[in-house]
């Protein structure tokens, strides 16, 4: 079975107006949803495909996906989006919308609607059976990856170089918490508090935004300074001026194998947008089930 692009035609003929609906109001009273939701999304299609898996709530049987520390940063606004457009399209079309499928498609609106490319999402993705937190570490990255484990984790998604590259322009929305980049601002050496391939004033100004973040762990600062809120190339450029946040958007400039792309992207607008819309549409399909290969979830945090 392959996904298609009216999948819903008959089985759901409102599916596209009810998710641009509850996307838009849910945006609108919480801004913090798009972000949350774009990497909500990343976090799912890297875990055993785009089945849905990370939003099941773990149960007193069984720890799911959520709960391995990398996911527990995820924010409660993306999962509530789900529940909404879930809630709205049982009512309208019961059992017949994959949460799989309503996260693809929110994701990819509110990248639209961000400023960001709009690109096509196929759909018939199934929910998957299996959701466990010790399923994750290794397959999503950390910005403490070295350049040729992040290229090796990415290839072995079935992504190029290239593709890696235009998917983490996703950080030019949404923010990092400081215990992300802490390592890199104090006492990074004997001689420098903070990682030199930062901006000296940027690297001061974390220090300072961050400076009580032991005692606050919900502190974060913006992803791209210049336009945290709206999905443009600024994050790329960025790079080249050491504005980059975590060790792993800086390493992409310092790193010959990745460099020219962040200066393409840099330059062109154009030619990001082109290239970020192709990799999401391969991202939407990473590891997707369908037929028996998995279910239509009754609720989307547990398995039915
Ligand atoms: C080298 C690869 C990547 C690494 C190491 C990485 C790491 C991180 C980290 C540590 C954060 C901060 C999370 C927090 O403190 O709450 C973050 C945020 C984010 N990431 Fe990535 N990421 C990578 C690639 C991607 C990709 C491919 C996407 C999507 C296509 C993505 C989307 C996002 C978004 C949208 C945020 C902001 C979340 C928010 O504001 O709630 N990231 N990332
Ligand atoms: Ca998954
Ligand atoms: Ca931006």
């Amino acid at each position: 079975q392959q996904l298609t692009l009216n999948y819903y035609y008959k089985s759901c003929p409102k599916f596209e107006q009810i998710m641009q609906d509850t996307v838009t109001n849910k945006q609108i009273t919480s801004p913090t949803t798009a972000a949350g939701t774009l990497r909500l999304f990343f976090h799912d299609c890297l875990v055993g495909g785009c089945d849905g898996s990370v939003l099941v709530s773990s149960t007193p049987f069984n720890s799911a996906e959520r709960n391995a520390d990398i996911n527990l940063s995820l924010p409660g606004d993306a999962f509530d989006l789900v529940v909404r457009a879930k809630t709205a399209l049982e009512l309208a079309c019961p059992a017949a919308v994959s949460c799989a499928d309503i996260l693809a498609v929110a994701a990819r609106n509110l990248v639209t609607m961000m400023g960001g490319p709009y690109y096509t999402v196929k759909l018939g993705r199934k929910d998957g059976f299996i959701s466990k937190s010790t399923l994750v570490e290794g397959n999503i990255p950390r910005p403490t990856m070295s350049m040729t484990q992040l290229i090796k984790l990415f290839a072995s998604k079935g992504f190029t170089i290239q593709e890696m590259v235009a998917l983490n322009g996703a950080h030019t929305i949404g923010f990092s918490h400081c215990n992300e980049f802490s390592t890199n601002i104090y006492n990074y050496t004997k001689n420098s508090p903070s990682d030199p391939s930062y901006n000296p004033r940027f690297a001061d100004g974390l220090r300072n935004a961050c400076a009580d973040y032991q005692k606050n762990p919900t502190i974060s600062v913006f992803n791209d300074i210049m336009t945290p809120n709206k999905f443009d190339n600024a994050y790329f450029q960025n790079l080249p001026r050491g504005l980059g946040l975590l060790a792993s958007d800086r390493a992409l400039y310092s790193d010959l194998r990745t460099r020219p792309y962040v200066e393409n992207y840099a330059a062109n607008q154009t030619s990001f947008f082109e290239a970020f819309g192709r990799a999401m549409e391969k991202l939407s399909l990473v590891g997707v089930k369908t037929g028996r290969g998995g279910e239509i979830r009754r609720r989307c945090d547990a398995i039915n």
